[in-house]
């Protein structure tokens, strides 16, 4: 089941940089193993935005769900999810 995501980062201006920086550590390394996993298809930063549109590859909504709330960068985060299913003129096969 494929996904398309929004995920809008908004940390908080008095965070402590070292706090913020090991949270963005700790995304990114995550972010990568769920990419090698294939769980996370495409991620892809919004020009000018601390925010990224993604798409995520998950077994069920109840996967993507918990996939999302163990983000690092969660709790400041607005999320919007969109369902995708296959465009009948997609020539990839792999749209799913
Ligand atoms: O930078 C972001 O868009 C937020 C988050 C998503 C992946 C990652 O490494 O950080």
């Amino acid at each position: 089941m494929l996904f398309h995501v929004k995920m809008s980062v908004h940390l908080p201006v008095d965070m402590n940089p070292e706090r913020a920086a090991n949270l963005k550590a700790e995304e990114k390394a995550l972010a990568q193993r769920l990419q090698q996993e294939g769980k996370w298809r495409h991620l892809w930063r919004i020009a000018g935005l601390y925010a990224n549109y993604s798409v995520f590859d998950v077994d069920s909504v109840q996967e993507l769900h918990d996939l999302l709330m163990q983000l690092p960068l969660y709790p400041y985060m607005a999320i919007e999810v969109n369902a995708l299913c296959r465009h009948p003129s997609s020539i990839h096969a792999d749209d799913r």
